[in-house]
């Protein structure tokens, strides 16, 4: 039994394209209704259970209905797809969670709104307020405004930082595959993984690509676990009771260690740096190693047009980034302060300037210390 997952309260489920929808671009009612079951009696069991359910598909139900014979290449025909398609899963899952007496809140998210901290305390409150309603928020990306550049196009990533958000006791991912194998199941001689405790466990793993509607394949599922920060199931659609049980379907990626706060696995996985700032190998140590806060004395180079409070990289004389944190200057004015000690900043500046660069409180370690360690 995978306890963890037995003593979960609140979970996120998430459910690919090629679970939801039928080959010639329709929602599948049928299977639909299934994982519908599943999750309202799993949430109903115990008054206290709480799910969120992170659906793909729109782009594939809005298929059908649009006359396109397969998933186009071309963004806007996607995002007209998706408007379609959404609308259609949204009003499905209305009327199966209905059959419970459940009511359903739909959440459209960009990658966007993941990194702007005000946003994504929007989110937040609203799902967790859907949550005290006892509703089940349905989460999609929100495919019409997403652009190329700043989409997550697969949903696993958006179900790991969901997780995040609502701090869920696990996640669920849920495929066409019913495991994650040594290679792709499509050829012969793959096995299944049942358990991932650490990277190793996944050397000479062959993750391929997608199916024919989802996207992404295993590597987005891979990362996601990895992101999670909390236990994760992959399986396909038709064993969802079984992971949701704790029986030993799929593969089970246990959660590593000590989990990093919330706010710093935003940082990691929900942001992208908007510039870069070089540092010398004793701010390197003292940031990596020592956790210490980001002081200007340390810092010998800048790049990129960010303003206070912005996510940036930190890099080392390598330029490999080591670290990340929000800002607490313009990117202009670091030159100024560069290479010189708070004292003297505070001195000749104004006490305003002895604040850090970055404050270990808004600061996460991209590299593991043995990594930094093994610096050649
Ligand atoms: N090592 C692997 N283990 C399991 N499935 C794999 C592997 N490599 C590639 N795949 C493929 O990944 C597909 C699932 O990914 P994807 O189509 O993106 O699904 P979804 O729509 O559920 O997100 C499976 O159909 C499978 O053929
Ligand atoms: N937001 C998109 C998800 C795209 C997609 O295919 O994701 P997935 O099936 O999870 O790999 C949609 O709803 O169509």
């Amino acid at each position: 039994m995978r306890e963890a997952v037995v003593q979960a309260r609140r979970i996120v489920v998430k459910a690919g394209s090629s679970s939801l929808t039928t080959p010639d671009g329709s929602i599948d009612s049928a299977r639909i209704d299934a994982l519908v079951d599943v999750l309202a009696r799993w949430s109903r069991a115990d008054g206290r259970r709480e799910v969120v359910f992170v659906s793909s598909g729109a782009i594939a139900a809005g298929l059908g209905p649009l006359g396109l014979p397969d998933r186009p290449r071309d963004l806007a025909l996607q995002q007209a797809a998706a408007s379609v398609g959404q609308g259609l899963l949204v009003a499905r899952y209305t009327a199966s969670f209905a059959r419970y007496g459940l009511g359903v809140g739909q959440v459209l998210l960009t990658a966007d709104d993941m990194m702007r901290r005000s946003h994504h305390r929007n989110a937040q409150r609203t799902l967790e307020q859907l949550l005290a309603f006892g509703f089940v928020p349905i989460v999609n990306e929100n495919d019409t405004v997403a652009t190329d550049e700043i989409r997550f196009g697969d949903n696993d990533r958006l179900a790991a930082l969901v997780a995040h958000l609502i701090r869920a006791d696990a996640l669920i991912l849920l495929s066409d595959v019913d495991a994650l194998y040594t290679g792709d199941p499509r050829e012969p001689g793959a096995r299944r993984i049942e358990d991932v405790r650490e990277p190793a466990d996944l050397d000479g793993v062959r993750l391929g690509g997608s199916g024919r509607v989802g996207t992404g394949g295993m590597v987005t599922k891979v990362e996601a676990a990895r992101i999670a920060g909390v236990p994760v199931v992959l399986t396909n659609a038709d064993s969802a009771g079984a992971a949701l049980a704790g029986e030993n379907v799929g593969t089970y990626f246990h959660p590593a260690g000590v989990q990093p706060s919330t706010r710093r696995l935003w940082l990691a996985h929900a942001t992208t740096g908007q510039g870069r700032l070089r540092l010398d190998p004793g701010a390197v140590e003292a940031v990596v190693h020592r956790r210490k806060s980001l002081l200007p004395a340390g810092v010998t180079g800048v790049e990129g047009d960010f303003s206070a409070g912005d996510p940036v990289d930190m890099c080392d004389d390598e330029g490999r980034v080591v670290a990340r944190g929000l800002v607490n200057y313009d990117a202009a004015e670091i030159p100024d302060l560069m290479g010189r000690s708070t004292r003297w900043l505070a001195r000749e500046l104004g006490p305003e300037y002895e604040r850090e660069i970055i404050h270990r409180d808004d600061l996460v370690v991209l590299v593991t210390e043995e990594a930094a360690a093994r610096r050649p």
